[in-house]
């Protein structure tokens, strides 16, 4: 996928949900995967012509582990003219050493997000943009009936009311797979993720039964997401955003 596309789509996510207001200032949660550093080229190209004016901020969690070189994305923050905040926390401690979860993931999840959300805060910003992509909604909604017995996924847009934010997912409309394929064409600096439970969670199971689903039933995960988009869930009807 080329970046005028990336932007195409970032760009009808943003209008169709009313992502970005004048004024706003937005802290990009960078994990050093393919979906958030293209998120970054996402909102820095749209931030060119998009009428109206936004702020930009990058922020990283590091969650402590020793092999986890950002220099390349520290890079890449420099060449996109974008401020870069590493926060450094001892994450992976806490979970992998004291606490020994069984269920990493949950836990995780929860600390990083409050992490990230206190420095995006602590630096002015009033929206945090997140990397998920379509499939990674589709995921959470199998994920949801799969093991909690309800239909539900993230919204494009949801208010975290405690910390007075936003979070918002401009490539809701990107596929994995152009993630992939614009990743590949603009070699992307992908720090691979030193976690001992990636490639091991409920999300990597269900992106496997999934792909698996779609062999044998072309366009699943399309029809999946259609109906996520014609549901009632919170934050899915475009008139009530
Ligand atoms: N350690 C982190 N620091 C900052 N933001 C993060 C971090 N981990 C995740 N995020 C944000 O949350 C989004 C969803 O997280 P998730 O762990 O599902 O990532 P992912 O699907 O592997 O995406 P990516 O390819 O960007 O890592 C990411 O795209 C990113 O915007």
């Amino acid at each position: 996928m080329k970046l005028q596309q990336l932007l195409s789509y970032t760009r009808k996510a943003v209008d169709t949900y009313h992502m970005i207001d004048e004024g706003d200032k937005i802290a990009i949660g960078v994990s050093g995967g393919k979906d958030s550093l293209a998120l970054m080229y996402a909102l820095k190209g749209l931030q060119r012509f998009y009428p109206k004016k936004f702020e930009i901020e990058a922020i990283t969690v590091a969650l402590g582990f020793e092999a986890f070189d950002l220099s390349k994305v520290i890079d890449l923050c420099k060449e996109l003219d974008i401020h870069y905040t590493v926060v450094h926390t001892d994450i992976a401690e806490i979970i992998f050493e004291e606490r020994k979860e069984k269920n990493p993931c949950s836990l995780c999840s929860k600390m990083r997000k409050g992490a990230l959300n206190e420095k995006a805060v602590e630096l002015g910003c009033n929206k945090i943009a997140l990397g998920h992509h379509k499939e990674d909604i589709v995921e959470t909604m199998m994920m949801s009936l799969f093991f909690e017995g309800r239909f539900y996924t993230f919204s494009p847009v949801t208010y975290l009311d405690r910390m007075e934010l936003y979070a918002i997912r401009p490539l809701m409309f990107v596929s994995e797979k152009d993630v992939i394929g614009f990743k590949n064409k603009y070699h992307l600096p992908v720090v691979k993720s030193p976690c001992p439970a990636d490639g091991h969670t409920k999300r990597e199971y269900m992106k496997n039964l999934l792909a698996d689903l779609e062999r044998d039933n072309p366009g699943l995960s399309q029809r999946l997401y259609r109906a996520i988009e014609g549901s009632q869930i919170k934050g899915w009807t475009t008139d009530t955003c």
